[in-house]
């Protein structure tokens, strides 16, 4: 799964939107999962740890079907980009070509238990900047996908990516997304052409205040957690 201008816009800004990556169908099956019962190993409910407003939960061994194609499917295109940021951070590691062998080394290393998630915000809620890291292996780059539809199912609840250069002031974006839409981003680092060579900027993500309505994600983290 490799789609025009992923590369150009991670190497760019740190993410890039890739759109119509699921159908309204797919979008609303998967965020309809939330309510059910089984499929998930955790619920987090976001205000009792101080991580924002609303709740979201992690799926379980075996993903739902799709999940697991998603994450199958999105990495091999995600991991050459990934090793070209080690190679240009004078990383010496580099990433396997399929998410499987990655998986092995996080399960070898006592990260066994999976990543992807669902997340639920309804009016007030927010999710405050923050990097997806479970562990000491680190997979540089994951995806969100939205699965409602902005201006209908919910208001506000904004895409925001912060880009923090050394000695210098925050930068911020905010992502446009339709439903079904994907984001691809930077967990934690990604590398900045500068005069003397690549640097190294902090990324962190987060969700404005959704004003109406309720918004599902479905989040995608490549590397499990310890
Ligand atoms: O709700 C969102 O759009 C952000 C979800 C998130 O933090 C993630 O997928 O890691
Ligand atoms: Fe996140």
């Amino acid at each position: 799964m490799m789609q025009a201008g992923l590369a150009e816009g991670l190497n760019a800004r740190g993410w890039a939107v890739m759109p119509g990556l699921l159908d309204a169908a797919q979008a609303a099956d998967l965020a309809a999962l939330y309510d059910g019962a089984d499929g998930f190993r955790a619920r987090v409910v976001m205000e009792r740890h101080g991580f924002g407003r609303g709740e979201y939960r992690y799926f379980s061994y075996p993903l739902p079907p799709l999940v697991a194609q998603l994450r199958q499917a999105l990495y091999p295109a995600l991991a050459t980009i990934a090793n070209d940021w080690q190679a240009r951070l004078g990383q010496a590691a580099r990433f396997p070509a399929r998410h499987e062998d990655f998986l092995q080394a996080c399960h070898a290393g006592g990260q066994c238990r999976p990543t992807p998630l669902l997340l639920r915000y309804g009016p007030g809620d927010y999710n405050c900047l923050h990097q997806d890291l479970y562990g000491a292996l680190v997979f540089p780059l994951q995806v969100a996908i939205l699965l409602s539809q902005p201006e209908v199912d919910f208001t506000g609840g904004a895409f925001i990516l912060t880009e923090q250069r050394p000695r210098m002031q925050s930068r911020a974006d905010c992502v446009p997304l339709r439903q079904g839409d994907a984001v691809a981003f930077a967990v934690h680092h990604r590398p900045v052409r500068g005069a003397r060579g690549p640097y190294r900027v902090t990324m962190r993500h987060g969700v404005g205040t959704v004003l109406s309505g309720r918004r599902h994600v479905l989040g995608m983290v490549f590397h499990d957690a310890a």
